[in-house]
């Protein structure tokens, strides 16, 4: 300190120390403070409670924290499920700034892939999905003291399955004389009334006010085009607002944000005397480091621009977000029971998911968020979004119940039930894929809980557990690796090795960790990881195994047709197949545009199908 110099440790040192009071300031300043006893105290005498306040008001950072601090994690562990994997470990990392702590000690989070949880992790912030895979192993869910269902109006499938779940833990708790769980369900738009009778007439808290206001403009007229509606309405905030005011934009999936993206950057290099763009994509493929950097302050004398899908929509706070351009707009599936399709489709959204979106601004300071939509046309809108359990392919969920010895899948206590339809259809293909059998009742069939254990949809574990008689799963890892990401192919604007070979850097280092943690599950299973060499025959033999449901047949004229329901469907123009157009294809997705279109092709032979399949294929006659 001779040259006057503090020395740089110490200056970090009282950095932190200025930065955590900052941040301690910031936690008593918000709406939820002043709830803090009321809170705790009812939590501790019932045991559900619903919690309904603004968005931003700090239910997902704080009560957490409250619960904690009061001792309620009773040396067990909190957890607080998240519909979204971004939601899940940006909101630990703050709760865990906030408390001072390094993350995954006190505070952690835990979403598929990755775990940043240790014993002495106590509170756990985690995605829906991850919770549920937990109660398989764990039905009673002993590990845990109070279980928070955040952004309950989502109604996820997997939030819907957790509801019932945890409220059978509740009462097969209090049954065996074990301790108590508590059940804490948050969000800022939710049908409270409907909560509340489900969950045994909880008490609602109704938590006051918002940190800041939000102004919401809406369109004049009726946007034929929500994607050049929103650049033109960015391009506006641009040019008349100073550096650092950012701007969040919601479109619908990732060929629209990137085309979104490449068009904001080109535009910007043409105007002048306005702050520098930079400009981030952020969908639910991209690989976590690519998701995180939006969460970074914008560099200084700059403007960020998140373009974003609706992972950005709930919990999530990106720092500088000060305007949001609301689309409308959402991909959301459209599952049709009679089919057994599940479709991608761009719908608009209903009226809690905009006011979530509105809600991203305004958080650090007043915001304004613009609606591309009249406010007439926002009047028709539905209140709610239909939740996903009565939208979706439900295979998946019925094969986790099923784990979970809930054998009476239709009789399970689900908030709004799915059509008998849906249920009956899910079991009709598991069934097919010989991962269940009718005795009396629907019941796993070893393969069936083998397939429980991988985090996939039950087409794909199922192709991973006949690799081994294909003496293929070397290939077959790497192939539902990649299809577990979006696109690994990408159209190259500038040179690197990936780009010159067409391959998405960003994507295909997810692949890889996909494909690492599948590999760990089929040693941990003591499957046989072989390799077939050039032969794809093997390879393309296996996929038919899973996705016999998913085959299309080529017609003189040039069209394909589903087999299943003989849907006219078309190849997509990005495929290799697109001209050579083989006679039968399997196809791993269906998207509805201007046509619907398969995605993800594989070539296969009619044989193969009645070989894997007979009884499935008896009357659909593939090649006969
Ligand atoms: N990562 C972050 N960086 C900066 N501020 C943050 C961050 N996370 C939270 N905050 C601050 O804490 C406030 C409360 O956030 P929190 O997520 O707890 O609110 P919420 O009530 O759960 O909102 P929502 O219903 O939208 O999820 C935010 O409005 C913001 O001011």
């Amino acid at each position: 300190m001779t040259n006057g110099q503090i020395p740089k440790k110490m200056r970090l040192g009282s950095n932190e120390d200025d930065f955590y009071q900052r941040l301690q300031q910031q936690r008593r300043s918000l709406p939820i403070h002043p709830a803090r006893g009321r809170l705790i105290h009812e939590v501790q005498r019932h045991s559900s409670v619903i919690v309904i306040g603004e968005t931003g008001s700090g239910k997902t950072t704080q009560i957490p924290q409250y619960l904690y601090e009061a001792g309620l994690h009773r040396n067990a562990v909190i957890a607080v499920t998240q519909p979204r994997r971004v939601a899940a470990i940006t909101i630990s990392k703050r709760v865990a700034q906030e408390k001072k702590t390094e993350l995954g000690h006190l505070v952690g989070y835990c979403v598929r892939f990755e775990d940043v949880t240790t014993d002495s992790t106590k509170l756990k912030y985690m995605t829906d999905g991850m919770l549920l895979r937990e109660a398989i192993l764990d039905p009673l869910l002993k590990r845990y003291s109070v279980v928070i269902l955040d952004e309950a109006h989502e109604r996820t499938i997997h939030t819907d399955v957790l509801f019932g779940v945890v409220k059978a833990a509740q009462r097969q708790r209090a049954e065996q004389g074990l301790k108590h769980i508590k059940i804490v369900v948050m969000s800022a738009t939710m049908d409270v009334d409907h909560f509340s009778k489900y969950f045994n007439n909880a008490p609602v808290l109704y938590l006051e006010g918002r940190q800041y206001p939000i102004q919401v403009f809406y369109s004049v007229e009726h946007q034929t085009d929500y994607m050049f509606a929103s650049l033109v309405t960015l391009f506006q905030i641009h040019k008349k607002e100073p550096a650092q005011k950012d701007v969040l934009i919601f479109l619908t999936g990732q060929e629209e944000i990137e085309s979104a993206v490449k068009s904001i950057r080109d535009i910007a290099k043409e105007i002048t005397g306005a702050p520098n763009l930079v400009v981030y994509p952020l969908y639910s493929s991209l690989p976590s480091f690519a998701q995180m950097r939006v969460f970074q302050p914008t560099p200084e004398g700059c403007r960020k621009v998140v373009v974003a899908t609706n992972i950005a929509e709930t919990s999530v706070t990106i720092q500088g977000i000060k305007f949001v351009i609301d689309s409308g707009m959402v991909k959301a599936k459209v599952y049709n029971p009679n089919s057994g399709l599940d479709l991608l489709k761009v719908v608009r959204v209903a009226k809690d998911q905009a006011l979530q979106r509105t809600g991203r601004a305004g958080r650090e300071a007043p915001g304004i968020c613009y609606r591309l939509y009249t406010e007439d046309e926002f009047e028709t809108f539905s209140n709610t979004t239909v939740p996903e359990i009565q939208r979706c392919n439900l295979a998946s969920v019925v094969l986790q119940l099923l784990a979970m010895h809930i054998t009476d899948v239709a009789a399970f206590d689900f908030m709004d039930k799915p059509s008998p339809e849906a249920v009956k259809k899910a079991l009709e293909q598991l069934e097919l894929l010989s991962a269940v059998e009718k005795r009396e009742r629907y019941k796993l069939t070893p393969l069936g809980r083998q397939m429980a254990a991988f985090p996939l949809d039950p087409r794909l574990s199922k192709v991973i557990l006949t690799a081994k008689d294909f003496q293929c799963l070397e290939e077959i890892l790497t192939i539902v690796s990649v299809l577990s990401v979006d696109s690994v192919l990408f159209t190259p604007p500038n040179k690197q090795w990936c780009h010159e070979n067409f391959i998405d850097m960003r994507n295909m280092k997810t692949a890889q960790e996909v494909r690492r943690q599948l590999k760990e599950i089929c040693e941990r299973q003591e499957l046989p990881i072989q390799s077939c060499g050039r032969d794809t025959v093997p390879i393309r033999k296996c996929l038919a195994a899973g996705f016999f449901m998913s085959a299309a047949e080529l017609q003189r004229e040039g069209e394909y047709v589903t087999l299943s329901t003989r849907k006219v469907v078309s190849i997509h123009p990005s495929s290799v197949l697109f001209r050579c157009k083989p006679g039968y294809v399997l196809y791993n997705e269906l998207t509805q545009t201007s046509k619907c279109y398969m995605r993800d092709l594989c070539v296969i032979d009619a044989e193969w199908l009645y070989d894997t399949a007979p009884n499935y294929f008896r009357n659909k006659k593939p090649g006969r």
